[in-house]
């Protein structure tokens, strides 16, 4: 029995076009596309039935001054059924549950409607290979459409009439029209002829070169500067069953930031351009290549600007990282020329791979650069030249260590950067004869020789003295012994006692809160930042015997901050205040002897 209470939805058309040329697509001429797959998923589907070479022919002309773009293939065709059944239907594709599903680009079935954003109405004239019959459809924006015989189309095929919109003319532009068919189209496998009242050419017709198996190396790479614009140091092949992935990745020859930046691509589906985002297809550190990949399964989103992120878009990723492996393993024994240039403008992305692979750490490990105290050096320097190999995964402690360290004969990494550290735990597990140690400033304090003040008074009224002048600023004294001796005192903080003197300080304010900040230091901490004057130093020496307290102050206030700001720690007010006023007055007296 029939309910009485059922209806059917209906679609408001406009709204539709609006949603997809506002949110769905990124832009209007993502017609160019649509009209280019439809009309080469037509031709493959007439690949089943007969032989003939399939031609897309797009035709720029003006008709009784109308501006018109006709897209026309030699594919297929429609039947007077499926025109009522698939195009004016939407969301229904001929090309869903088809057996030769999987060789068609579209599926959705929404593509036809992104003519509407350019167009007000879409004539499409079309003649099936099965039911030799001519139809003209006509569908507009307001949802209506109409379908009559026609003897305009002669042969098996489809044409597709856009009159533009008065907004979007200059989309329909000769330049512009060109620029979106190569654009989309540059890659796909049929000959795409462009027709206006100036002449015609043909601007598609052969094998993209990165496609081909027997281009060369040279051909490839200046494929790859026509593209993107760039000299590339290198390239080589990408390969994946998973998703049926073909392509070049090419390697900059400069320096890229570590920013993940994937979106400068050249991704293919079918040979249609898809995207030029790459994430999830490519290792997170692969920044340091440009791709051209062409996938005849990932699937992409209904937007057709992305590959879904699925189990076989994952399984690919698996596949194209080891094809990064092997070309670089391939260069160790063919090209280490090329290898150690990429090592050197790329040592970061090489340093993560490392991480992830053992096997490659060992082919490069020797190769691979690291910041230290005395430079750049490459791993087989530093474990040619040092027992113990220290680092230190902070760049506040790197900068503080780096000069007393290397005036102890010590070798230390800045291990601050992304990988580092994760690198040399790996280093240490995979070549356990090399001794790493983590080094903090504070290790390096406690290798100061040690200076008995008890034996002397002019030491032990020093460290009193500097004691309660430095109290005011959160911080002790200590006279020890150190290299290089013409360093005259250094700072040496490690977090805890940094984290006690900002609190300390800001206690001092007037915040009503500020005043319970000190509770938040430990009781018993003894942990205050440290200025360890050097003994054996010039200035010091000098300062033993300084009896005038105004000009022992002066000079302690300047040693002290002058120490800070050596070992990269902030420079409070207070502490400005007092270097400025030091100078300033020792000023006033070096001149006044000269006056
Ligand atoms: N040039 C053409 N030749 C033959 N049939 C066509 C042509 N263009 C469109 N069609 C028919 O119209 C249907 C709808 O086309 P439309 O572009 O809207 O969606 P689709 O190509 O199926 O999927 P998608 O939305 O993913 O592009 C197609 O499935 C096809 O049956």
């Amino acid at each position: 029995m029939e309910d009485k209470n059922k209806y059917v939805f209906q679609v408001n058309l406009k709204g539709m076009i609006e949603l997809l040329s506002e949110h769905i697509y990124s832009a209007p001429n993502i017609f160019i596309r649509e009209l280019l797959q439809n009309g080469i998923d037509a031709v493959t589907a007439r690949k089943n039935i007969d032989e003939l070479e399939g031609e897309i022919t797009v035709y720029l002309t003006t008709q009784k001054n109308q501006l018109k773009l006709i897209f026309e293939d030699n594919g297929i065709g429609l039947t007077e059924e499926e025109v009522h059944q698939f195009l004016s239907v939407i969301g229904q594709s001929s090309k869903r549950g088809d057996i030769d599903e999987k060789d068609f680009i579209g599926k959705f079935g929404i593509g036809m409607l992104s003519c509407l954003v350019v167009s007000d109405e879409i004539i499409v004239e079309t003649r099936s290979l099965i039911k030799n019959k001519g139809i003209c459809w006509r569908g507009k924006a307001d949802g209506t459409y109409t379908v009559e015989a026609t003897e305009n189309i002669e042969k098996a095929g489809t044409r597709v009439i856009l009159t533009p919109k008065k907004e979007w003319r200059s989309l329909f532009k000769e330049e512009e029209i060109k620029k979106n068919i190569l654009y989309f189209g540059d890659a796909l496998p049929i000959q795409i002829n462009l027709i206006t009242d100036k002449g015609s050419e043909i601007l598609v017709n052969k094998e993209p070169v990165w496609l081909r198996p027997e281009a060369s190396k040279k051909e490839i790479l200046e494929y790859g500067r026509k593209v993107f614009g760039i000299n590339f140091l290198d390239s080589f092949k990408l390969e994946s069953n998973a998703g049926d992935v073909k392509g070049i990745a090419y390697i900059m020859p400069y320096k890229v930031q570590f920013t993940g930046n994937t979106k400068q691509n050249k991704i293919y589906l079918k040979r249609m351009f898809l995207c030029e985002e790459a994430k999830g297809l490519l290792p997170e550190w692969s920044t340091f290549v440009r791709c051209v990949v062409n996938t005849n399964s990932l699937r992409p989103t209904a937007s057709r600007e992305s590959l879904m992120n699925d189990k076989l878009m994952v399984d690919a990723k698996n596949e194209l990282t080891l094809c990064f492996k092997d070309y670089l393993k391939y260069l160790t024994v063919t090209d280490t020329e090329i290898l150690s240039q990429i090592i050197k403008i790329h040592h970061l992305y090489i340093k993560a791979l490392a991480v992830e692979d053992t096997e490659l750490l060992k082919i490069f490990v020797d190769f691979i650069p690291f910041e230290t105290n005395k430079g750049m050096m490459n791993f087989l320097s530093l474990r040619t030249y040092n027992d113990i190999i220290y680092y230190t995964p902070s760049l506040d402690d790197f900068r503080q260590i780096r000069r007393i360290a290397g005036s102890q004969g010590k070798t230390i990494i800045n291990s601050a950067y992304s990988f580092e550290t994760d690198l040399i735990e790996k280093i240490k597990l995979t070549i356990p004869d090399v001794t790493f140690k983590k080094i903090t400033p504070q290790d390096i304090l406690d290798n100061f020789g040690e200076v008995k003040i008890s034996d002397n008074q002019y030491y032990k009224r020093f460290e009193e003295k500097t004691n309660q002048l430095l109290q005011g600023f959160y911080c002790k004294a200590q006279l020890k012994e150190f290299s290089p001796i013409d360093t005259p005192a250094i700072y040496v903080a490690n977090d805890e006692a940094m984290n006690n003197k900002n609190i300390q300080s800001l206690s001092n304010l007037t915040n009503p809160f500020s005043s319970t900040l000190p509770n938040f230091v430990k009781k018993e901490n003894e942990n205050l930042p440290t200025l360890c004057f050097n003994k054996d130093n010039e200035i010091v020496q000098k300062l033993f015997q300084v009896e005038d307290s105004f000009m022992f102050e002066a000079i302690v206030h300047i040693m002290y901050v002058q120490a800070l700001m050596l070992g990269g720690y902030p420079v409070n007010k207070k502490e400005m205040e007092v270097f400025n006023n030091a100078l300033y007055q020792l000023m006033i007296l070096g001149m006044s002897d000269f006056i």
